[in-house]
């Protein structure tokens, strides 16, 4: 397959996000991963250029699966064994900023995990392989720079008068209730600008199968925070959801094709910094490891391990 026909970008759509517009529907697969099956089926659709992309409901159609119980490594497998290298996961979240105000669209730059270590969070987690990666700049840099330019110009395009904000700090936490004031006060404190459920471990997993990952952040509420007003509710958070999910898809229909463009440009490989970041991640190879669970990672980073058991790597 010409690498313009493959599918390159995944797309993870949030809360209020379960489609995308302007997209010819190709097929849908449902791949069933080591982790088991993802959120939702997959759907693979093509826009009136032909760029394709792979576009994955992170709380399955129907929004069925509450934050914590998301299948995060089925998710983000089966995106990388469909052949994606960028994604890019849109996501419902409070603000912990005044100036970020609901409708504001933020690029973060970095997590506080306040998750409670109950979502598994690695690929390797289980098995007889260790790796620790590089998580220091949780989402990819130079993705993130690249969509700035474009999001502003989308945002301004459709006129709404929605901000962007870039640079920011988003807290993940466990839910599925809301925090409460002291923890909103707290999170503001330690630096936190925005709040979801979602981010983690979703970012690390990408970043475990050296897939480029920004996420653009749709504050929807203020959380908990200010003293003079009522705390989050969801009939707060369902209010902004509509309008945030349509300058969404704005947004993504204004960005893939040039997104397409800058991961089979001669570029690429700038552009595609995560590719070959787990080289010395991977504790070395010893005899005292599982072959099945070489195996097992081989769907993963097939880079590093074969189907097979016969290794490419020195890990
Ligand atoms: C519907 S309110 C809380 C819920 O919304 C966000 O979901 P997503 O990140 O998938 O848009 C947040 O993370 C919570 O899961
Ligand atoms: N206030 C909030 N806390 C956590 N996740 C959210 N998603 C949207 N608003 C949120």
């Amino acid at each position: 397959m010409a690498d313009d026909n493959k599918v390159l970008i995944g797309i993870i759509g949030g809360s209020g996000l379960y489609h995308l517009d302007n997209l010819t529907q190709i097929t849908t697969v449902n791949p069933e991963t080591p982790w088991g099956f993802p959120s939702s089926p997959i759907t693979i659709a093509a826009l009136p250029s032909g760029t394709r992309v792979a576009f994955l409901a992170r709380h399955g159609q129907g929004h069925v699966i509450p934050p914590s119980s998301v299948p995060g490594r089925a998710n983000i497998g089966a995106l990388k064994s469909l052949g994606v290298r960028a994604i890019i996961a849109f996501s419902a979240v409070g603000s912990l900023r005044e100036e970020i105000s609901p409708g504001s669209f933020v690029l973060p730059t970095q997590i506080i995990d306040r998750t409670k270590g109950i979502r598994p969070a690695s690929f390797f987690e289980g098995t007889s392989v260790v790796a620790h990666a590089m998580f220091g700049d949780p989402f990819s840099g130079k993705l993130v720079k690249w969509l700035e330019e474009r999001v502003r110009r989308a945002l301004d395009a459709e006129g709404k008068g929605a901000k962007l904000f870039t640079g920011k700090c988003i807290v993940c936490m466990e839910g599925p209730q809301f925090s409460t004031r002291a923890e909103s006060l707290m999170y503001r404190q330690w630096g936190g600008d925005l709040i979801n459920m979602s981010v983690l471990p979703e970012a690390k997993l990408a970043r475990e199968a050296e897939l480029s990952y920004a996420l653009i952040a749709t504050a929807t509420d203020y959380d908990s925070w200010r003293d003079q007003s009522e705390s989050v509710t969801a009939a707060d958070v369902f209010k902004t959801l509509k309008s945030n999910a349509e300058t969404s898809r704005l947004v993504a229909a204004t960005i893939l094709d040039d997104l397409q463009r800058a991961l089979t440009g001669e570029d690429a490989h700038v552009f595609l910094e995560e590719t070959g970041s787990m080289q010395f991640s991977i504790m070395p190879r010893s005899e005292k490891q599982n072959p099945a669970d070489r195996v097992k990672l081989a769907y993963v980073l097939p880079e590093y391990f074969t189907g097979e058991g016969k290794d490419v790597s020195s890990a």
